[in-house]
C-alpha cells in the first residue's frame, strides 16, 4: 500500500468570516479601562493550544505597563509531558519575561495552588490594606471563569461563583469581585479579590487560519463556520502529528479527504439522517468536540518559535497600517462624495 502522506498546506479559505468583535466584547474592553485604577494586578489568559493568535492587541493597548501574570489555561489539552512540550513553554516563557507565565490545567490542584501562591506573594509585596485587585481577561470562553472558581475554591472554599459554559460570550458583564484569599494578619497578608470579565475577541483576525483556529478552540460560536470546514481544519492537524492517523483508525483508513473521514464516522456511530444519509455536520461536530474535550490527540496549533511572538507583533503593526490606510481611503472618498453632492 503507497505510504499515506498528509497535506502540507490547508486550502486558502477565501468566504470565511475574519471578524467576531460583538456589542458586548466592547462595551466589556471600555467598562474595563474604565476600573484600571482600582486594579492592582492584570491576569491575562490565553489559550495553551493557540498561543500566538490569542494574542489580542486591545489588550496590549489596554494593559501596557501594567503588572501583569499571563496565564495559558487548558495545558492539559496541548501537553503530552513530552521534552518537546517543555522546550515550548520555555520558549513561550521568555516572550513574556520580565511578566512571570504560568502554564495550568483547571481541574490540576497543583497548577491552582501555584496560581494562588502568586497572588498571595503579590498581596504581601503590595500590602494594600484594602486588599489586592485582580482583573481576569482574555479571550472568549479560554477559561477565565473555570480558573476564577478553581481559585475561590482552593483559596476560600466557597462553591462556583461565575457561570462557565463550552460556548464563548457565557460571561457579558464584569462581575462584582469575588474573594480568593482570606485576610491573615499573623502572616501579614491582606485580602485577595479577582473580578471576572466578558472575553474580547481581537478586532481583526489577520487571515482565514487564525479563524480556523481561534473557531477550534471555542473562541467564536460554532454556528459562524461550517462544521464540515472546522473538521476538515483539524483533520490536517490530527494528521500532521506523528501518529496522528491512528486517533481516527476505528472510522477510516489514513487520508486526507474530510467526507471520507465523516462518512466513516456516521456508518460507525449511526449519524445517518433520512434513507441512510450519512449526517457529516454532525459527525463534525462530534470530532470537533471529542478534540475539545481531549480524546482526539492533544496537540497545539501555533508553532512556536523564539521569534514567534517578535513576527506577530510585527504583523500586527502591518495590518493595523494597513487598516489605517484602508480607513483615511474611506473618508477621503466620503468628502469627495459629499463635495460632489454639494455642487449638484
Ligand atoms: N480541559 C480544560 N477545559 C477547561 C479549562 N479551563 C476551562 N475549561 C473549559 O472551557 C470552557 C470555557 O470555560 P469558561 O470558564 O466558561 O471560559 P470564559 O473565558 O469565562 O468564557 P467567556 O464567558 O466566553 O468569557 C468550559 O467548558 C470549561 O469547562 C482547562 O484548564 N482545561
Amino acid at each position: 500500500m503507497a505510504q499515506f502522506i498528509p497535506r502540507a498546506v490547508f486550502p486558502t479559505q477565501l468566504s470565511l468570516p475574519r471578524s467576531y468583535f460583538l456589542g458586548h466584547h466592547a462595551s466589556g474592553l471600555s467598562k474595563m479601562k474604565t476600573m484600571l485604577s482600582s486594579i492592582d494586578i492584570i491576569i491575562e489568559c490565553r489559550d495553551y493550544r493557540v498561543p500566538l493568535t490569542s494574542r489580542n492587541p486591545l489588550f496590549e493597548q489596554l494593559l501596557s505597563g501594567r503588572n501583569r501574570l499571563v496565564i495559558y489555561t487548558k495545558r492539559d489539552l496541548g501537553n503530552q509531558g513530552h521534552f518537546s512540550d517543555r522546550q515550548r513553554e520555555d520558549i513561550i516563557r521568555d516572550w513574556h519575561a520580565p511578566n512571570p507565565t504560568l502554564f495550568t490545567d483547571h481541574k490540576s490542584k497543583q497548577d491552582i495552588k501555584t496560581v494562588l501562591n502568586f497572588t498571595k506573594n503579590e498581596a504581601i509585596h503590595l500590602n494594600n490594606l484594602l486588599g489586592t485587585r485582580i482583573l481576569v481577561v482574555g479571550m472568549p470562553n479560554v477559561g477565565k471563569s473555570s480558573l476564577l472558581n478553581a481559585l475561590r475554591m482552593a483559596g476560600v472554599k466557597k462553591a462556583k461563583a461565575a457561570f462557565t459554559g463550552a460556548q464563548p460570550g457565557i460571561t457579558r458583564k464584569i462581575a462584582s469581585s469575588v474573594k480568593i484569599v482570606e485576610k491573615d494578619e499573623e502572616k501579614g497578608i491582606e485580602a485577595v479579590y479577582l473580578l471576572d470579565t466578558p472575553g474580547v475577541f481581537v478586532p481583526f483576525v489577520p487571515d482565514a487560519e487564525a479563524m480556523l483556529k481561534l473557531a477550534l478552540v471555542g473562541s467564536v460560536k460554532d454556528t459562524i463556520i461550517a462544521p464540515v470546514t472546522l473538521c476538515d481544519y483539524l483533520l490536517f492537524h490530527i494528521n500532521k502529528q506523528p501518529g496522528g492517523q491512528d486517533l481516527y483508525k476505528e472510522y477510516c483508513h489514513p487520508t486526507n479527504n474530510i467526507i471520507e473521514l465523516l462518512e466513516g464516522v456516521c456508518r460507525k456511530t449511526g449519524r445517518l439522517g433520512k434513507g441512510g444519509v450519512p449526517d457529516t455536520d454532525a459527525a463534525a461536530l462530534w470530532i470537533i468536540q471529542r478534540w475539545r474535550q481531549g480524546n482526539m490527540g492533544k496537540f497545539v496549533l501555533d508553532e512556536v518559535e523564539e521569534d514567534g511572538l517578535a513576527r506577530k507583533m510585527n504583523e500586527e503593526v502591518a495590518i493595523s497600517v494597513s487598516q489605517a490606510r484602508k480607513q483615511k481611503k474611506q473618508e477621503q472618498m466620503a468628502r469627495s462624495k459629499a463635495k460632489h453632492a454639494a455642487t449638484i
